[in-house]
């Protein structure tokens, strides 16, 4: 391990510390340093592309969390990423898990993850899903639509009732995108509140004496940047909650927020701190609950990029550069199958290389992938040096979210590892995918 001096930060883009996490320093040679590991470091003995977890930005950003809403449960969104240190992670700092398959509900379950802990969510849950929620015993069930209701009640063989919860609609649009608003009508999650839709799930739910309703549940959308969306949410659930109170006789003891809370992805990013979204969504709710004369519900919020997206960074290899109908390529040999967000979303990304200082003039530089897509661009119009040249590393914050979590094995590369760092040391959490994970999988003939 190379030692890592104390030099002043001199990083540009570390001059809007959300980008990178807190711990990043730049190190000997053009070098930066996360977890007190320089990130040529890893390249060299993981390989790339590889994924960078900073553990402490991690555990304190959940810590954040919990300071923010002190009388909440913050429950941590397993889809944004999750692998078994991460499960353990969470339980050690006190959240609970937010999860939406049989598959992340094993992993909890394999590190003895508490299962009262456990959100359980999906708009179409699998057999194996809800049978496996049922047997490890989670929490709550978030219901998502009608016909599951006396599907899973007909599967309640315990003792106890199960709890559960109903996602409902309450027409806001927010997010940062189209395809990442779900608080508004016409998409697939939730039942509308405006339409009647929610109140018939929850009288039909009050009629199954093997569930028992504790609260409502929303998620607005992701990479919301302004607290107002999640007060405007608690007002239209709340006065929803009355109106329950008032034709079914029922006080709902619990309000589930659902995550969204935005990163910097760009340097002057907006991005509120948890504490600032905590302050605004507790006065509403004190000042709506006081309008209805309800009693304060207990809170969840389930934070899933807000805690991981700034702890990760992406490192990838330069393979080929050039320069072609006006524009400057850097490829890197990873891309869209490490991570679909610019595709999908069209998300933007600073990137920085690292490992060798340049004295060259900088320029605009578009770095794409290697997959066979036009589409397989990872940031559009980013400076680089001039002589960014094959073999440079080249680093990627902001990556700790939504980007291993949703790689794939397109072309047949192989899904990148994941090296988590703290306190001058990395140690691997997921190793890369190998060819023989590919054969393996291919039985036919
Ligand atoms: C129900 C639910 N909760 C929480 C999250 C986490 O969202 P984010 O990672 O944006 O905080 C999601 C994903 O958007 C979700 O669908
Ligand atoms: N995967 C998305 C957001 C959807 C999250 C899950 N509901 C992203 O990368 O931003």
């Amino acid at each position: 391990m190379t030692a890592i001096p104390a030099v002043p930060v001199s990083i540009p883009e570390l001059a809007a510390p959300s980008v990178w996490p807190v711990s990043a320093v730049s190190a000997p040679g053009g070098d930066v340093a996360v977890g007190g590991v320089p990130l040529t470091e890893i390249a060299e003995r993981y390989g790339t592309p590889a994924y960078v977890l900073d553990e402490d930005e991690v555990r304190s950003r959940a810590r954040a969390w919990l300071r923010a809403l002190p009388d909440a449960e913050v429950v941590y969104a397993a889809k944004a990423f999750v692998c078994r240190a991460v499960v353990d992670w969470m339980e050690q700092e006190g959240l609970g898990l937010d999860v939406c398959s049989a598959g992340e509900l094993e992993l909890a379950a394999v590190r003895g993850f508490p299962a009262e802990r456990i959100v359980l969510h999906g708009n179409a849950k699998s057999p194996e899903d809800l049978r496996t929620a049922l047997r490890l015993g989670v929490g709550r069930i978030v219901i998502d639509s009608d016909c599951e209701i006396a599907r899973l009640a007909a599967q309640v063989t315990g003792p106890g009732a199960q709890q559960v919860m109903v996602r409902v609609l309450p027409g806001i649009e927010a997010g940062a995108h189209a395809k990442i608003r779900t608080g508004a009508e016409g998409q697939k999650f939730g039942l509308s509140i405006a339409d009647g839709d929610a109140e018939d799930a929850i009288a039909r739910i009050l009629g199954q004496p093997r569930l028992e309703l504790t609260g409502l549940h929303s998620h607005l959308g992701s990479q919301i940047s302004s607290p107002e969306p999640y007060a405007q949410n608690v007002r239209r659930v709340v006065a929803f909650m009355a109106r329950i109170r008032e034709r079914h006789g029922i006080t709902l003891p619990e309000l589930d927020l659902g995550g969204g809370f935005a990163v910097a992805y760009l340097p002057g990013d907006p991005a509120p701190l948890p504490a600032a979204y905590g302050r605004r969504i507790n006065d509403e709710l004190v000042r709506s609950c006081a309008e209805f004369d309800y009693p304060l519900p207990r809170l969840t919020v389930e934070p899933g990029r807000s805690i991981m997206a700034p702890a990760g960074i992406a490192l990838y290899r330069v393979l080929a550069v050039k320069r072609t109908g006006g524009q400057v390529f850097v490829a890197v040999d990873g891309g869209m199958s490490d991570n679909p967000r610019p595709a999908l979303y069209g998300a933007r990304y600073t990137v920085r290389l690292v490992g060798r200082a340049s004295a060259a003039p900088m320029r605009a530089t578009t770095v794409v992938g290697r997959h066979c897509e036009a589409g397989d661009v990872l940031a559009e119009a980013v400076e680089l040096p001039e002589d960014v040249r094959p073999g440079d590393v080249l680093a990627v914050p902001a990556s700790g979210a939504y980007q291993v979590s949703m790689a794939s094995g397109y072309n047949m590369t192989r899904r990148p590892p994941v090296v988590a760092v703290s306190g001058g040391r990395s140690r691997l959490l997921v190793r890369r995918e190998t060819f023989d994970d590919h054969r393996s999988r291919d039985v036919g003939l």
